[in-house]
């Protein structure tokens, strides 16, 4: 395609002018910083400042690239910015050029908030139909909608009304998306507001990937969620981070608030994306000025494309609603600032989108400039994953989560999180260890290791490090699990047997054995006592594999049990006569456990 002179820049008198153009949403009159520095500068100048904004790619500025006349037509008639832009990759001796066509599509509301909530959606419906006509008509291959696309971002309201507009994966809206994709044999991303009805009708944010054919190929669940109103709406996802392979690459989907989070671009790339979809919907208050930051040193750090869709505009809600911020109760949540772009692996990127406007951006993108990065700058082999992997491993037990869980009173640095508990991230992380390596073809999910590259020692070297890392990984999560749990299980047996009087923790004798020699091993440690001055100073590194069998031994005989089983005089006959019926043997009870726990500071 050949690259058309700046066809993109206003002059100053059309765009800034105020009289017709009143939009407050502007920068300073125009639609785009690009249109702003464009109109403003001299053509000198602006080249060197764009070079400086926007960078190279292959030596040259992105290019912009002249589209079809249908695709232009359709632009004008419903009033969407359309921008094309292309970016090179170098010519290569033995692959051929991979270049595919992005299209991303930014989008306002169609109706106010207050109508029928089924007029709402199909009315988006009907306001994208054309922008993805546009699409189909510039021959764009791989298309991704903004999050929640069908239906106002009603979360900031907190109300729950929104959860209406929820639909399962193949629910209205990706039944609407799939005659297109069959239409356009187009790859079409459709963020939506998930309701899993085979799961106990469970709400996600899910991105359904639908494939050039119609077939649904797959989907992902946003990861992180940001603890603002979208947290009460729906779950933290749980797809990992799956990478799907389409006719035309290997794509994943970021959602939204990921974009914060390097390491779940990270594990897109690790799970071998080539572009990688950030489809959001955030104001100017929260990300604008890390919205160009963020994605562009996701693609150079990751050596890969990304596109990042922001939704456009203001939604007005009928019920005032506050944000949290001490200031006073609105109807909006802020102006929704469009600026919809590409980020390529070298480090350039496209101008965006207006920024009020609703639009569709495209690009030509060659997906070998990935590789090609990854050679020339190496940021893929030079990452020593080794080094962090322990330390991620310890950090998964969050501080934050100990303490909301209250099982520790003091944050002394290492110790703090290297102790105790929590199996939910654990869980979470097992999962996301289980997705690496695995991408899907058009829906079915395959093991990274049935295709692997064929021509390359190198990269199946690389790919076999990358097992191990992983493995290493997850064997580090399982091996703090087992030993937290032993240890809050001894921990547990302290407390009752402190608070029942009984002798400190002490290894239970075994289950009579069969085997005489294990037996008499066993009754030379019986009299060892486990105290809980041991239990304070063992962490997972300190502990041998011979204290780690006792400690297990001690979990496994010494029967956990409730308090009142555990009061000293209880024997069979009276056990019956200690439980506790009433205040006055409820207060006697609470005297003697007072008692115990006097006696045993004392001591
Ligand atoms: N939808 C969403 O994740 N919003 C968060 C906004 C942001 O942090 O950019």
């Amino acid at each position: 395609m050949a690259p058309v002179k700046d066809a993109f820049c206003p002059s100053l008198a059309t765009e800034n002018d105020s009289s017709s153009n009143s939009n407050d949403h502007s920068i300073c009159g125009f639609e785009s910083l690009h249109h702003l520095l464009c109109a403003s500068l001299s053509p000198q100048v602006f080249q060197e400042v764009k070079r400086l904004l926007w960078g190279l790619n292959c030596g040259r500025a992105v290019e912009p690239i002249s589209l079809s006349d249908p695709a232009k037509v359709l632009s004008s008639k419903h009033d969407f910015d359309l921008q094309a832009f292309c970016f090179n990759a170098d010519k290569e001796l033995l692959r051929e050029p991979r270049i595919v066509r992005v299209g991303l599509i930014q989008n306002s509301i169609a109706l106010p908030t207050t109508a029928p909530f089924l007029d709402q959606k199909r009315a988006i419906f009907q306001k994208v139909r054309p922008i993805i006509d546009a699409a189909g008509a510039a021959g764009v291959n791989v298309l991704c909608l903004q999050e929640a696309w069908i239906m106002p971002y009603g979360f900031c309201t907190l109300e729950k009304r929104w959860c209406e507009l929820a639909e399962p994966v193949d629910g209205e809206s990706t039944q609407f998306l799939q005659d297109l994709a069959r239409k356009y044999n187009m790859v079409i991303i459709s963020p939506i507001l998930e309701r899993d009805l085979k799961h106990g009708e469970t709400l996600w944010n899910t991105a359904v990937i639908i494939g050039n054919h119609g077939n649904i190929i797959g989907k992902h669940r946003k990861n992180h969620i940001p603890l603002i109103g979208e947290s009460t709406y729906y779950m933290e996802g749980n797809t990992g981070h799956p990478v799907f392979e389409t006719a035309y690459g290997k794509i994943a989907v970021n959602i939204c608030y990921g974009k914060h989070h390097p390491l779940n671009w990270l594990a897109f790339g690790l799970n071998g994306a080539e572009l990688v979809f950030n489809p959001s919907a955030t104001i100017r208050q929260f990300s604008e000025q890390m919205w160009h930051v963020e994605a562009r040193n996701a693609a150079i750090a990751n050596s890969y494309f990304v596109g990042s869709i922001n939704r456009v505009g203001n939604e007005v809600f009928p019920n005032p609603f506050t944000s949290g911020d001490g200031k006073p109760q609105h109807t909006d949540f802020g102006h929704f600032y469009g600026s919809s772009h590409f980020s390529a692996p070298d480090g350039s990127c496209t101008p965006s989108l207006s920024r009020y406007r609703d639009g569709l951006i495209i690009s030509d993108m060659d997906l070998n400039l990935c590789r090609q990065l990854k050679d020339k700058w190496g940021f893929r082999m030079t990452s020593r994953y080794e080094l962090y992997a322990e330390l991620l491993g310890r950090c998964s037990l969050s501080c934050i989560q100990l303490l909301r869980q209250g099982h520790i009173d003091r944050l002394d640095g290492d110790e703090s999180v290297a102790k105790p508990w929590n199996l939910r991230s654990r869980k979470a992380v097992s999962k996301a260890a289980v997705e690496i390596g695995r991408v899907s073809r058009n829906g079915e999910f395959q093991e990274s290791a049935a295709s692997p590259p064929t021509s390359s020692l190198r990269s199946a070297t690389v790919a076999n490090l990358k097992t191990l890392v992983v493995k290493v990984l997850a064997s580090s999560f399982h091996v703090t699990a087992f030993f937290n749990q032993i240890w809050c299980s001894l921990f547990k047996q302290y407390v009752i047997k402190k608070l029942s009087g009984s002798p400190l923790a002490q290894e239970q004798s075994e289950p009579e054995m069969k085997n005489p020699k294990l037996s008499r091993r066993v009754s030379k440690r019986q009299d060892k006592k486990i105290t809980v001055e041991h239990l304070e100073k063992m962490y997972q590194k300190n502990v041998s594999p011979l204290w780690m069998k006792r400690l297990m031994r001690v979990v496994q005989n010494g029967s956990l049990s409730t308090l009142d089983e555990e009061l000293p005089s209880s024997t069979d006959e009276d056990e019956a006569s200690l439980r506790i019926k009433d205040d006055k043997s409820g207060k006697a009870t609470a005297k003697k456990i007072f008692q115990n726990v006097v006696n045993a500071r004392s001591k």
